[in-house]
């Protein structure tokens, strides 16, 4: 199947803008064009104007054939590839606005890590139900990927899983650059579940960061995060290894050690005694962890999953327990074996 010569990315964010423009890299000598349709006309406007999307990209220079609309059936029309870079919580919503207008021969590319609140549902089953697509001709993206570092062309893994592994591999063929490099796999749970719950570990990290705690700290709340990831993923049906990839350990990595993390710096800020609201407004961007980390325990509840590290990170959301609180209460559990799938 050639790769495709039309995409739509819906979200003009950080990772919507910096998606758009690997695709139209990756397709620029086949004579790809990528439309991004941007909610706010004026970010339309300096996107097409000015090659910049200075809000969340500051200097960087977006290519020639990328353009961006506010209107989005003109984004959408004629798209072989339809790309979904929204705020978890919103997708719903907008899909049932939209779903008329997504040619039905389409393939759908979620570059979301968030688990939807009440539904508990991921992204890629959020879109299967409102649009009403199948599952091989819906797929994910995820890992290691701080939108900024891909944007300024710093060299960058992925991965990309749906069911239909040729889909993935159409996908991959139509991302692929001199500095991305996305994999494949068959595991869209496994995937996915890495994607949300690091966001949840990097809040809790986040958190060590500003209390000044060490690398010591940070390496056990993340290989125990790990741990309490995989046990989930296992559980909704995905495969351990995928958590040991770019999706799992990978973005585990990037996300817990970068200052250019949103979950991260919300942790961090959280330390430092700002409110809960304090960090949303101060932030302006989409930090997933915050409203998925009840979606994620309340799912493992429901499967009978020990998730201590979540726990911990909704009681502090919730303002249950202090910042201060969430070492001494993980530290002070019964003690028992290390393995991943441990009682
Ligand atoms: N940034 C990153 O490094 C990465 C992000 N992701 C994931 O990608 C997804 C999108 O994140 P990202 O691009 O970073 O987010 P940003 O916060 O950077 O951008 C969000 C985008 O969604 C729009 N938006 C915000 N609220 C709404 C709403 N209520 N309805 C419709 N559109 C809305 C914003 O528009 P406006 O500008 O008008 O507010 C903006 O275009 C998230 O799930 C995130 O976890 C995954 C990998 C890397
Ligand atoms: O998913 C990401 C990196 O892979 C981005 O993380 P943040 O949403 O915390 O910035």
């Amino acid at each position: 199947m050639r790769p495709p010569q039309t995409v739509a990315v819906l979200g003009a964010g950080s990772w919507g803008t910096t998606f758009a423009k690997i695709a139209a890299d990756s397709g620029d000598s086949r004579g790809v064009q990528v439309r991004v349709w941007a909610r706010r006309p004026e970010a339309a406007e300096e996107i097409n104007a000015t090659r910049r999307n200075s809000r969340y990209l500051g200097d960087i220079q977006l290519p020639a054939n990328l353009q961006a609309t506010d209107d989005v059936a003109e984004a959408l029309n004629g798209a072989q590839l339809v790309v979904l870079a929204v705020p978890a919580q919103t997708l719903r919503a907008q899909l049932r606005e939209f779903k008329s207008l997504v040619p039905k021969d389409a393939i759908i590319l979620s570059l979301m890590k968030g688990l939807e609140v009440g539904t508990d549902a991921r992204m890629s089953q959020v879109i299967a139900e409102e649009l009403e697509w199948p599952q091989d001709r819906i797929a994910v993206l995820s890992g290691p990927n701080l939108a900024m570092e891909i944007a300024r062309e710093e060299p960058t893994a992925s991965v990309v899983a749906c069911s239909s592994i040729e889909t993935a591999g159409w996908i991959a063929s139509a991302c692929t650059t001199p500095y991305f490099r996305p994999y494949t796999n068959t595991d869209v749970i496994g995937t996915e579940i890495g994607g949300i719950v690091k966001n949840v570990i990097a809040l809790a990290v986040g958190i060590c960061e500003g209390k000044q705690m060490g690398d010591n700290t940070k390496a056990s709340v993340m290989t125990r995060g790990l741990a309490e990831t995989t046990r989930l993923a296992v559980a909704l049906g995905g495969k351990s290894e995928t958590l040991f990839g770019l999706s799992g350990m990978g973005d585990l990595i990037a996300t817990c050690s970068s200052s250019l993390s949103r979950n991260h710096t919300a942790g961090r800020l959280l330390a430092q005694g700002l409110t809960l609201d304090e960090v949303t407004g101060k932030m302006q961007q989409t930090a997933e962890g915050i409203k998925s980390a009840q979606a994620v325990l309340d799912r493992a509840i429901q499967l009978g999953v020990y998730m201590p590290i979540t726990e911990n990170v909704v009681a502090v959301l919730q303002g249950v327990i202090s910042v201060d609180e969430l070492g001494p209460r993980l530290l002070a559990r019964e003690l028992k074996a290390e393995g991943v799938h441990a009682p």
